[in-house]
């Protein structure tokens, strides 16, 4: 895909009505341009003297910004910089990511943020999102109308800090994981705003085509929210300078029933949301999203994005292995349904992606369930997931995968991975156990060993950050002798190396749900989905897979080193794209209650008709619109 482009004409955006003038205004991140405000703007806003004489436009406060960053010279330095600029005006702040967004998602996201956020209390400047916290249960909701009154939210993402990617209980830090995600409006109670009547449907797509997207969600909609419940970690509870609740973690009833108040909000106040859990703890997780999965659109990301995003890199990996296959004498293996799976690390992202490939494989291949089970191997601490381990706090969907001790694992021992590959063979390894370099040579080495002759291992070691990635991808790449097809969780350099004589470089993806999470939430916000079903993620994932460079370039020939997944850089137009599919999907099933999307056959026809084009009116683009001041704004609108 061709590189992003951000640059454009500014009166293509419409313009906004805002009642907030001189200090207020420059204090409000959601309307701040800082210099950028027009002389226009600094007349109508009382701003005249509050600012220095030159005006400057979007691209001179970006290439500003962005030499200011690059005199920061950590990425933690850099991921402060990044937040204190998100403090002070938005537009400036995605516009800078968009143009740099392969640079500065790792800043951002995985690996900086695990830092940032481990390192919360003490670097902490200034608040952001809503925090609930549990001594506070009484007034929940009055704590959530004060942030939330007059807004028009329709994403909604919030943690409970337990499973912070693979570093474990962050408590009260555990915002910095999703406020990355979504940004919270201040003050908007005070400001109301309409959009002027033009003709906006050429304004965004060309917008669309031509300007970065972050997501494609208005973050003036979106709102991060703390469940503070409490901590486990010893680290915080005994650091004066924490600023959480410092307690033990709620469990049980009272934690339940916390939590249930806080989705009720949700559902009484904003029923047509998306709900987006982050980084639960494992047995949390499942039950939060397995008790609200019917009554509103929830997701939970480690589960389900995840589930999703390696859904769409095996589809990719298999298309390419089974092209390399075409040319030996065994046979191609085309199908999701011929791989043997070895899943390591059975917690919250393992289920999930064993979850969505199971169904995957159920909904594309014909299996049933069981047998589709049957494909799959769980490897957890206490080792293979088999009948004779006594195992502790199994959920439901685990049990489905624990193994039959008519296989002759053995009894109540550990079964290693090494031994579970020797004896399965599988053609599929993926890693989300936090466990730093559990794929050692040996275990590669035997798993190339089973492998059917001209077949690519496809192994994907996904916990985040980087350094606790099961292995490299550039040792996978030596010890399979450059066949292994790799994507991992954090970003890693692409390996150059020499294979049959030949000079090849392999482009690492990042097999990370942050790929297609904003394309999930995009494409149910638009469709208003009351719940976001298993088919629309499998829909979704099958589009990611399509965009893939590995597919398109590996289409007439061999297999190139192209990357398993789209490219981070590219992430917003293949959102979009996931985004248009997913909404489809809840048209074409009847999940959607836009009020285009249609009751009838006929009118949810029509409906899937509509989906690009609504999907373009609606992604927000971050690019300045002129303001007018609107003296007679209700402050309470
Ligand atoms: N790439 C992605 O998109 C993505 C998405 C979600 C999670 N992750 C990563 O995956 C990892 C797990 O995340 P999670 O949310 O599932 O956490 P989790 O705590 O729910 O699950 C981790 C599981 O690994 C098991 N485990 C720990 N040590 C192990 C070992 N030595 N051997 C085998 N199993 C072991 C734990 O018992 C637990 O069941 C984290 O590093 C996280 O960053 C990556
Ligand atoms: O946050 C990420 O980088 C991915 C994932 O949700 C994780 O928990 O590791
Ligand atoms: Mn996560």
């Amino acid at each position: 895909m061709a590189a992003l482009n951000v640059h454009k004409p500014p009166n293509l955006i419409p313009a906004l009505r805002i009642a907030l003038r001189g200090h207020a205004i420059l204090e409000n991140p959601r309307y701040n341009k800082g210099t950028g405000f027009t002389l226009k703007e600094r007349k109508a806003f009382g701003l005249e003297g509050r600012l220095p004489y030159r005006t400057n436009s979007l691209d001179e406060q970006c290439d500003r910004a962005y030499t200011q960053l690059n005199q920061r010279d950590t990425p933690l330095r850099k991921n402060t910089f990044l937040q204190s600029l998100k403090d002070q005006n938005w537009i400036l702040y995605f516009s800078l990511l968009a143009r740099h967004l392969k640079e500065l998602i790792p800043i951002i996201y995985t690996p900086t943020e695990a830092e940032a956020i481990a390192s919360y209390s003490h670097i902490f400047r200034r608040s952001d999102g809503l925090f609930l916290t549990f001594p506070d249960e009484d007034i929940m909701e009055e704590m959530f109308l004060e942030q939330t009154r007059g807004r028009d939210i329709e994403l909604i993402v919030v943690t409970d800090a337990e499973a912070i990617l693979g570093i474990g209980d962050q408590g009260v830090g555990g915002i910095g994981v999703i406020i990355q995600l979504t940004c919270d409006i201040l003050r908007e109670a005070h400001v109301k705003f309409r959009f002027l009547q033009q003709n906006l449907s050429y304004t965004r797509k060309t917008a669309l085509k031509t300007a970065g997207l972050v997501g494609g969600i208005d973050p003036s909609k979106s709102l991060s929210v703390t469940l503070d419940v409490g901590t486990n970690n010893e680290d915080l509870l005994n650091d004066p300078l924490y600023v959480g609740w410092p307690e033990r973690r709620i469990r049980g009833e009272p934690y339940d029933r916390f939590v249930d108040k806080f989705v009720q909000l949700v559902r009484k106040y904003y029923p047509h949301s998306l709900l987006h859990f982050e980084d639960f703890g494992v047995t949390n997780a499942h039950r939060i999203l397995d008790r609200y999965h019917d009554t509103h659109a929830v997701f939970n990301d480690d589960i389900q994005g995840t589930g999703a995003v390696t859904l769409a890199c095996i589809i990719s990996a298999i298309r390419v292995s089974s092209r390399a296959r075409a040319s030996s004498s065994s046979p191609e293996k085309k199908k999701l349904s011929e791989q043997r799976y070895i899943i390591f690390g059975a917690g919250s992202a393992g289920m999930g992606i064993a979850v969505q490939l199971r169904d995957a494989i159920v909904s594309a291949d014909g299996l049933s369930r069981s047998d589709a089970n049957r494909l799959f191997w769980m490897i957890d601490r206490d080792g293979l997931l088999h009948q004779n381990l006594e195992i502790q706090g199994v959920t439901e969907h685990t049990k489905e995968f624990v193994r039959s001790a008519e296989e002759g694992w053995g009894g109540n021992e550990h079964v290693s991975l090494l031994k579970v590959v020797e004896k399965v063979r599988p053609t599929v390894l993926i890693g989300c156990s936090t466990s730093a370099g559990a794929f050692t040579r040996e275990v590669t080495e035997a798993m190339m060993r089973g492998l059917d002759e001209g077949a690519h291992p496809i192994i994907l070691p996904l916990s985040n950050p980087s350094r606790l990635a099961e292995a490299t991808p550039k040792d996978l790449m030596h010890w399979t002798s450059g066949r292994a097809l790799i994507a991992t969780g954090s970003p890693f350099e692409s390996v150059k190396m020499k294979v049959d004589g030949k000079d090849m470089e392999f482009f690492i993806a990042e097999c990370n749900n942050a790929l297609i999470y904003p394309g999930l939430g995009f494409g149910s916000i638009l469709s208003q989905s009351r719940t976001v079903t298993d088919t629309m993620l499998i829909a979704g994932a099958k589009r990611l897979a399509e965009l893939s460079p590995a597919i398109s370039s590996t289409d007439d020939g061999e297999y190139n080193g192209a990357a398993l997944l789209p490219d981070f850089g590219d992430s917003p137009r293949v959102n979009f794209e996931v985004g248009v599919t997913v909404a489809e999907q809840a048209v074409k099933e009847g999940t959607a209650t836009a009020d285009w999307s249609g009751t009838t056959d006929e009118e949810r026809q029509r409906g899937i008709q509509e989906v690009r084009n609504r999907a373009e009116k609606k992604v927000w683009v971050p690019i300045y619109p002129e303001y007018i001041y609107d003296q007679n704004g209700q402050n309470d609108a």
